[in-house]
């Protein structure tokens, strides 16, 4: 081991680490192309060991230690249970339980089959949200909740540390008695304090939080859906006009088969030409495949199936809507789960353009559910901001637009082509839709002409690894008038067995998609396995996309974006890793609340993204930039306890991690990676 190894555990968490480095092998594309054994990250021989550290009790005393001394600003979590002895007993009691619920699985179908069933973590006593506040409920004896503070205060625990980030922010915590930092806003009367002034000046900086009435105006029919009726009722009129000329067509056929001469004006006003009938057939079959509730998609698409002259003609009122140009702005991909506010507040400190939110179902929002309406929610700092929709349905989908176009501040709405996963794809949605052009195409006419903001898409370059079909869609897009089309270089087929084929992506980028910078021009980004800023800058180069989004890369390592602006790799600190995970909690207390459960979904979430944050490897470990995503790590070493900490693959050591940030996790709590081993290996 060498002596930067043998650092002691102190010195780990707060010193800070210029932007590097790596010199002229870090940029260099021929760089990654040295050879090394296939699939294995290449690391220096001094920091491999035989097999995988193990994380001691006294190691992780130490480094809490280090954390507590460390006492900035930020911090949450540091609470008088953070003491040696109870986090020892914590973790021990955890490891134990641990092992009991493995043996206990409760088993499910499904892809996360195998994962533990997680309970919802409760405060013993049920406290009435207003009496928590400090109000008055109207309810009296009939709430079912309880009202006395000292029962609950005398059951809930201790604090888990004495600064509350919601108090301090906007001089008052909603979350009252409740929250689990009480004691930063709890004078010695038990009195709830509030900060006026600061109040007074605090803003709201989340976005599109929607009142309850509008769940119930959805719930009840009662949302004004006018816009996107008349483009629903303009198809319908569409239709009946083509199943008109079908059967006028079909007509005229059987009449020359029998010999029987048509009228002269007939003819005239609808020659019967081979390509019309076949147009019209396609229209028929698709209303009747819409009527069904579809459950296989058309999974093969035949080259002249793919025709965009049958788009309904709708006014797009293109000249008044709003305009982005999206060239060369770096693109944090939507991530389900992980992708959620506190993440991008995170991505956007490292420079990020543009956010986009996690997927979201079309039919969930226009029914109103709560949980969906919330993946709409927007950051002030998100200056490019879009949210992303899923559905099956066109009207459906034009509902959700016409529902979004009026209630939320959005800047694009991009609707999802490339979700592999079988529930989705089966119903004819995300990839689903590439085998249904003719639906697809009125989706996207439809919801532009609901929406006064871009419509933009992203897509898979194929449903079949053999049958790519990527090129065809990216002139279709371009034809639909599509803001931007993001192609992820993989088939549906493939998910992530193999790397993005970026020579594909080539292909596409190179297909007529207006002139560039004009106003009919449709910029087209790449996406798949970028994880420094070498990739991004050989793709822009050699690839010849407009930009590049970036998924996994970003859930590794989210100062990626820091290293695209500045062109170089950063071999940045355990310490400030650290410190941008204690940021993320700090969020997700604003975002999920300080209480117990908003503790808990915090922690959760932490642990959630830990599980793609502990695959980065440290560029100073690597003997070749940047490290390759589908590369695995031989047993290796930091350069200090919480380097080596942050990469262990053990959940246990992630909720240890969690443990010093925002305190000893309850003993009930149970976690089980979403994306479990091959975490980096997963859907989208
Ligand atoms: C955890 C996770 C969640 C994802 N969720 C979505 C999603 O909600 N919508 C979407 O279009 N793609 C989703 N994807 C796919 C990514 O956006 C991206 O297309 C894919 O991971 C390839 O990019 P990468 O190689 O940079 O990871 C997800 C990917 C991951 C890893």
């Amino acid at each position: 081991m060498s002596s930067e190894n043998s650092t002691p555990s102190v010195a780990t968490t707060g010193e800070s680490t210029p932007i590097a480095t790596p010199s002229a092998t870090s940029n260099d594309a021929s760089a990654s192309t040295t050879s090394y054994p296939k699939g294995i990250t290449p690391i220096k021989a001094q920091y491999l060991v035989p097999k995988a550290p193990v994380i001691k009790d006294e190691t992780l005393a130490h480094l809490s230690e280090a954390v507590e001394a460390q006492g900035d600003a930020g911090r949450v979590g540091e609470g008088s249970n953070n003491n040696e002895e109870d986090k020892t007993n914590e973790n021990n009691k955890r490891d134990r339980k641990d092992k009991h619920v493995k043996n206990n699985r409760k088993k499910r179908g499904g892809q996360n089959q195998d994962r533990v069933v997680t309970r919802r973590i409760e405060d013993e006593v049920q406290l009435c949200f207003k009496v928590a506040k400090g109000a008055e409920c109207e309810k009296g004896d009939s709430c079912k909740f309880n009202h006395d503070i000292k029962k609950y205060l005398d059951a809930k625990g201790k604090d888990l540390g004495d600064r509350c980030v919601n108090f301090e922010r906007f001089g008052e915590c909603h979350y009252g008695y409740k929250c689990r930092y009480l004691n930063a806003h709890m004078d010695a009367d038990g009195q709830l304090i509030k900060d006026e002034e600061k109040m007074a000046k605090a803003e709201t900086e989340t976005m599109n939080v929607f009142s309850h009435d509008l769940t119930l105006n959805l719930r009840a029919y009662k949302f004004d859906f006018s816009r996107s009726q008349a483009y629903m009722k303009k198809m319908a009129e569409e239709q009946a006009e083509a199943a008109a000329r079908l059967k006028e067509a079909q007509e005229a056929k059987k009449a020359k088969m029998e010999g029987v001469e048509t009228s002269a004006e007939a003819a005239e006003t609808e020659p019967a030409t081979a390509e019309q009938p076949a147009k019209v057939q396609e229209e028929k079959d698709l209303t009747e495949q819409e009527s069904k509730d579809v459950k296989e998609p058309k999974a093969t698409i035949v080259q002249d199936e793919v025709s965009h002259k049958d788009t309904p003609d709708v006014p797009l009122r293109a000249c008044e809507k709003k305009k982005i140009d999206f060239r060369g702005k770096t693109y944090l991909a939507p991530l389900t789960t992980v992708g959620n506010l506190p993440f991008r507040r995170i991505c956007k400190g490292y420079g990020v353009d543009i956010t986009c939110g996690e997927m979201a179902m079309a039919s969930n929002l226009v029914q109103g559910h709560k949980s969906e309406l919330a993946l709409l929610r927007r950051h002030k700092s998100e200056d490019i901001f879009g949210v992303q929709l899923t559905g099956n349905k066109i009207d459906v989908v034009v509902r959700a637009c016409d529902m979004i176009n009026q209630v939320a501040n959005v800047d694009f709405v991009d609707l999802n082509m490339g979700c592999p996963i079988d529930l989705v794809f089966n119903a004819g949605s995300g990839s689903g839709l590439l085998g249904s052009p003719g639906k697809m195409k009125k989706m996207i006419t439809g919801m532009k002409s609901v929406l006064d903001v871009p419509v933009t898409v992203k897509f898979r370059m194929a449903i079949y690894d053999k049958k790519p079909i990527g090129t065809q869609m990216t002139s279709i897009y371009h034809d639909l008038g599509a803001a931007l089309g993001t192609l992820h270089g993989r088939s549906r087929q493939q998910r992530y067995t193999k790397l993005a084929d970026w020579d594909y992506i080539r292909d596409c980028a190179l297909t007529n998609r207006g002139t560039p910078g004009g106003d009919n021009y449709m910029p087209l980004f790449g996406n798949g396995d970028i994880l420094g800023p070498s990739d991004y800058y050989r793709h822009l180069e050699e690839h010849k996309v407009d930009g590049c989004m970036i998924a996994r890369g970003a859930l590794m390592k989210p100062w990626i974006f820091e290293e695209i602006k500045s062109n170089r790799d950063w071999d940045i600190s355990s310490g400030e890793r650290f410190d941008m995970m204690k940021q993320f909690c700090n969020y997700g207390l604003e975002h999920w609340g300080s209480d117990t459960q908003g503790v808990n979904q915090t922690r959760r979430f932490l642990l959630e993204w830990q599980s793609f944050l502990h695959r980065y490897i440290p560029a100073g470990l690597l003997e070749v930039l940047p490290q390759r995503i589908n590369d695995r790590p031989p047993a290796f070493l930091g350069r200090n306890d919480l380097e080596t900490l942050m990469a262990s693959s053990d959940v246990a050591d992630w909720i240890k991690l969690s443990d010093m940030i925002l305190g000893p996790a309850p003993e009930a709590f149970r976690f089980d990676p979403k994306h479990k081993a091959n975490s980096t290996n997963v859907e989208g």
